[in-house]
């Protein structure tokens, strides 16, 4: 052999033991920890609120793997990913205090008026051109999805073509999160699909290409002060004033990060709900009619104010109903680094361990459940096994947790209620709901939303 050919050799020797040590390294400074999983409702309780300090993380990446990447960024970078801390208060206080605070919800009422006005229409409008079986789901996404651009950016998304256009963006990332676990197995999946791979990269600047346009021209309008909210002060105009103390890493990331958790979770679990509730009143006629009489008993025209679906007793059941069986967020995850606590039969080794709670299987449980597998609103009403049962858990108990709990839970669970329901109450009271002529299938998709594998297909009319 040459000289020339031993040295190319040799550097190509060199090399493929660089790049195997790299792979060794990173692979142990990445290695998954141990996994708990908890679906008992006891040891959840004590877990989430006898330690809720141990139990205030969750992994420093929320998907499968990172969306935004390279050396700078060493903490989370939205509400969901931040480490519980100064960072995380500020994000959440600000969401809290402004967004989502409880004064505003009765201030929506034009903006939900004209949302579901917008769903009416586009649904009578399918209806009217079809033989009255509609596949519900794209209306609904639509409708929901517009009154929280609204929320979110104010009045620039009055146009709906970059409606529509931000909406689908949004759409393909969270379908993309969901697939995401084929790329963290090992780089090797990630060479052999590489076009996904590729795609799924792209999403985060689709995302900054909407929003951060936006975001400037939110400050160009509020500087010239010709914004018109309907006095709504739109969430991201309170993450452009929020300055958070020693937080020099405060960027664009975070800003697009922001907004995509307020889009993403505010819809998608909204929509998964109402289409799990309609598919459970198409089956079962009779809780339908119920839920119409009293809708319809509670008031004449136009949009449900939030005073009026407070007292709506069997609305609250059937939408907590819906949220026990088909929980949007399958399972909780916490990263526990405090040594020796007690989780379940197990306890954190060091080094900490990963748990994740099975809110839906936790719901489902046959002892503290009757009959858990059926649709039973009932349950949630007076004398009802669930009575005072909420879609938040108290300290005391646990049955249920569609919002999660402890520290963590969810800031929106006050607003996505209201939203679920008078979407719900609307398409209940101006429409009849029956089978689109095959059974109703109820298949969950393994995403990171849990929504029906098959959209409901519904034969629709309007009520008489
Ligand atoms: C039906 C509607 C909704 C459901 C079922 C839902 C469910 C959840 C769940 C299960 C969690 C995890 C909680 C935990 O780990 O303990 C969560 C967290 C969160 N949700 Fe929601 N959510 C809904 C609506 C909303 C809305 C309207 C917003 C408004 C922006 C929102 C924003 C958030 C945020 C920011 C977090 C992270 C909280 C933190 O880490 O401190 N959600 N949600």
């Amino acid at each position: 052999m040459e000289a020339a050919q031993l040295f190319t050799l040799g550097l190509a020797i060199i090399l493929f033991l660089a790049v195997f040590r790299r792979r060794i390294m990173h692979g142990r400074a990445m290695a998954k920890p141990a996994l708990i999983e908890i679906s008992d409702s006891a040891a959840a309780r004590t877990a989430m609120i006898d330690h809720a300090d141990a139990f205030s993380n969750r992994p420093l990446t929320l998907f499968p793997v990172a969306l935004v990447t390279g050396q700078r960024r060493r903490r989370g970078d939205s509400i969901s990913s931040a480490q519980y801390g100064p960072l995380w208060r500020a994000l959440r206080c600000n969401l809290t205090s402004e967004a989502l605070h409880p004064s505003r919800f009765d201030q929506l009422a034009p903006l939900q008026r004209e949302s579901i006005a917008a769903l009416v229409a586009s649904l009578s409008a399918t209806v009217a051109g079809s033989n009255g079986d509609v596949v519900v789901r794209d209306s609904v996404h639509a409708a929901v999805f517009g009154l929280v651009a609204r929320l979110c950016f104010g009045d620039l998304v009055g146009d709906a073509r970059q409606l529509l256009a931000m909406r689908r963006v949004m759409q393909e990332f969270v379908r993309a999160i969901g697939e995401a676990n084929v790329f963290a197995r090992s780089w090797l999946t990630k060479l052999v699909y590489w076009r996904r791979w590729r795609r799924f990269l792209g999403y985060r600047g689709q995302q900054a290409a909407f929003f951060l346009p936006l975001v400037s021209e939110r400050e160009r309008r509020r500087r010239s002060g010709c914004c018109n909210d309907g006095g709504i002060r739109p969430y991201v105009d309170t993450l452009i004033d929020l300055r958070v103390p020693d937080d020099d890493d405060n960027d664009k990331d975070d800003m697009v990060s922001l907004l995509s958790e307020f889009l993403g979770a505010s819809t998608e679990s909204a929509v998964s709900c109402i289409e799990w509730a309609l598919a459970h009143l198409v089956t079962q006629q009779e809780i339908q009619k119920k839920l119409r009489r009293e809708i319809t008993g509670a008031h004449g025209e136009g949009v449900v104010s939030e005073e009026r679906l407070r007292s709506l007793p069997y609305l609250h059941a059937v939408v907590l109903e819906s949220l026990r069986l088909h929980p949007p967020v399958p399972f909780l995850m916490r990263d526990v680094h405090t040594e020796g606590v007690a989780v379940g039969m197990d306890t954190v080794p060091v080094g900490g361990t990963r748990v994740h709670f099975l809110i839906r299987d936790m719901a489902r449980d046959r002892k503290d459940w009757t009959d858990p597998d059926e649709f039973q609103p009932e349950r949630f009403l007076a004398g009802g096994e669930a009575e005072g049962v909420g879609a938040v858990p108290g300290p005391k108990e646990i049955r249920m947790m569609p919002f999660g709990a402890g520290r963590r839970y969810c800031p929106g669970a006050g607003m996505g209620m209201m939203h679920v329901k008078c979407f719900l109450a609307a398409l209940v009271r101006e429409f009849e709901w029956a089978d689109g002529g095959g059974d109703v299938d109820f298949t969950e998709l393994d995403g990171f939303f849990k929504v029906m594998k098959t959209p409901l297909r519904a034969h629709v009319k309007r009520s008489t």
